[in-house]
């Protein structure tokens, strides 16, 4: 569900610009381990283009490839004087189509699947089997292999991602500064900048590696999505750790099926995004956990969690309530309880998958798990709002059937009045979802208001109809396209000890249009209307 901002250019094109930089003189050499490999040796010297090319990996190419570069770009909007310019096959357009706008724009050199026939002189072209490919490759030794200089955690799954990483994050935090890529932000050690998608390409990704490598992090945590995956986002990234959260239908648009959604994601286990990682932290809860588990090659350690039986990391006597959630955590050796803020079911197997990683990384859960009390949450997942209201509202970023039924469902347990939602489905993404999501409002919820969800280039009108085929009882739902009015009506029908819950956008402070981003904020909005509520009382 991200990547939604890439309407707004000044944005990724400032922070791509400062985050794709070229590693600093300073800092290249600046080596902290003693490079290993041959191909690590040359960087350590002043590079040429050749050098970031392995054997093989040049099937032709046109012009010098002695000549330096001053960075590397995927996207003719970006070029700078002295780039490498790499020339994509895309799902809308091709890349090839855009040479001559980065030999302009002063790209000095260009990556493509096919030579030109009429190449500019003083422009070399490369011709490889898959540009793409090649991208993660020569990106990888620009940046001088930082994922090799920390141990780097991915974290894919349907749900959790975010949650996950950030609490693994806060559970390393403790011994050394820990980096972090996802859908919130990029925590690249010396600044936190916001995100841009959440799987980076991987020119982004080696480059913020760097950074977080430069800054002195020795650990980094990235979510790893399905699309990074297939678009190789990821390609020859040496994970130390890749966790598993959960599967649910999602992404069907992409993957036509759930079967090769969930091989997409096999992917980063089973070395197929270059590497097999070293550990694999699977849920043993979900039932694509168990498969996956199957699937694990010899060499990789797998470590499960799960309130199942049989996993290592275990919960027992599971408590949840709307102020925190306690359970009796069992691992091998130890035992103790844990108590926690975050709210819901769901949220014990997140807790489990990070106290897994911790744990996998040779952690004591007996010394890591006091930082847990200070764990401030995650923006916009169960975030409570509160401004005085006599009933418990909360704004998260459920967005599909799945995560919305879970996330209903654990608020009708602890609710002792009416539950509401407000909440819409995404334009431009998997249509086959949204009746799915009414469904799944209406078996629990007392009451909906369907509204826009950043309908992008589709119709509301569209969206709506796709919406109505799931509709099976018509009198709990209310259609208001406009988000802000639809969140007044729900605020103006609650009651004392009813709940609201705001789903669809959580963190994001915009809703997207065809062809305009405006700012919209669900947390902030529900503070204004209250506040406007209260003065009218
Ligand atoms: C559906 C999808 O994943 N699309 C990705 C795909 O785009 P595409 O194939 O349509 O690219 P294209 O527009 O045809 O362009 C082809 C090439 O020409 C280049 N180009 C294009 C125009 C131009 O003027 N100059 C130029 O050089 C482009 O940079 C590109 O390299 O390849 C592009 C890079 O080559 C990606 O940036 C783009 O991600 C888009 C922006 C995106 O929003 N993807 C989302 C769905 C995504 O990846 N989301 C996941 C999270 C999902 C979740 O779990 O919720 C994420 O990791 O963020
Ligand atoms: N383990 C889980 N199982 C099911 N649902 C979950 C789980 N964790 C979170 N959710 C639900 O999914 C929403 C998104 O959670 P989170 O951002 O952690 O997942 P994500 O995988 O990063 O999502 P996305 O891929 O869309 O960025 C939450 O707001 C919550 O409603």
């Amino acid at each position: 569900m991200i990547g939604y901002l890439t309407h707004d250019h000044s944005l990724i094109n400032a922070f791509r610009a400062f985050a794709a930089a070229p590693a600093s003189a300073a800092s290249r050499g600046r080596a902290r381990r003693k490079p290993v490999t041959a191909e690590e040796r040359i960087f350590k010297m002043a590079p040429k283009l050749s050098d970031y090319f392995g054997a093989g990996e040049i099937i032709a190419s046109k012009g010098a490839l002695d000549r330096p570069i001053s960075g590397i770009v995927m996207d003719s909007r970006r070029v700078v004087p002295g780039n490498l310019f790499f020339a994509l096959p895309g799902l809308r357009t091709d890349g090839s189509s855009f040479i001559d706008e980065a030999v302009t724009r002063g790209a000095v050199a260009v990556v493509t699947a096919k030579l030109p026939v009429h190449a500019p002189a003083k422009v070399t072209f490369i011709q490889v089997a898959d540009p793409r490919a090649q991208l993660a490759r020569v990106a990888q030794r620009y940046y001088r292999f930082p994922d090799r200089d920390m141990s780097v955690v991915g974290v894919t799954g349907t749900n959790g991602k975010t949650t996950v990483s950030h609490l693994v994050k806060h559970l390393l935090n403790g011994d050394q500064r820990v980096g972090l890529i996802g859908t919130i932000n990029y925590d690249l050690g010396a600044r936190t900048v916001p995100s841009f998608k959440t799987t980076p390409e991987s020119v982004d990704i080696y480059g913020m590696l760097a950074q977080m490598r430069d800054a002195g992090c020795r650990q980094a945590v990235m979510e790893v999505s399905s699309h990074g995956i297939d678009q190789q986002r990821v390609l020859g990234l040496g994970f130390n750790v890749a966790v598993f959260t959960n599967l649910t239908r999602d992404h069907l648009d992409y993957h036509k099926t759930l079967d090769s959604y969930f091989e997409v994601k096999t992917r980063l286990f089973t070395g197929g995004t270059g590497a097999a990682p070293k550990l694999a932290v699977i849920n043993l809860d979900d039932p694509h956990g168990e498969k996956l588990a199957a699937l694990i090659p010899e060499g990789s350690r797998t470590v499960t969690f799960g309130e199942n039986p049989r996993a290592q990391i275990r919960a027992e006597d599971v408590s949840l309530n709307f102020k925190n959630t306690t359970f009796r955590l069992v691992w091998p050796g130890g035992a103790m309880q844990v108590e926690s803020p975050l709210i819901g079911r769901y949220n014990v197997s997140n807790l489990l998958a990070a106290i897994a990683t911790a744990w996998a990384l040779g952690r004591d859960p007996v010394v890591f798990m006091p930082r847990l009390k200070t764990f401030p949450g995650v923006a916009g997942r169960m975030e409570r709002i509160e401004a005085g209201q006599p009933f418990n509202v909360l704004v998260d970023y459920a967005h599909t059937d799945d995560a919305l039924r879970n996330a209903l469902g654990m608020l009708r347990a602890i609710t002792p009045g009416r539950l509401l939602v407000v909440f819409g489905c995404g334009g431009n993404r998997d249509r086959s979802k949204r009746p799915l999501m009414v469904r799944a409002v209406q078996e629990q919820a007392d009451f909906a208001f369907a509204t826009a969800d950043n309908p992008r280039g589709e119709s509301l009108a569209q969206i709506f109809a796709d919406m109505k085929a799931g509709v099976t009882a018509p009198d709990k739902i209310t259609w208001i396209e406009d988000r802000r009015r639809a969140i007044g009506h729900a605020l103006d029908i609650a009651q004392p000890g009813d709940c609201l819950l705001v789903a669809g956008k959580g963190h994001e402070s915009y809703q997207e249009f065809a062809d305009t981003v405006i700012p919209f904020d669900d947390r902030q909005i529900v503070r204004e209307l209250i506040a406007v509520k209260t003065l009218k009382n």
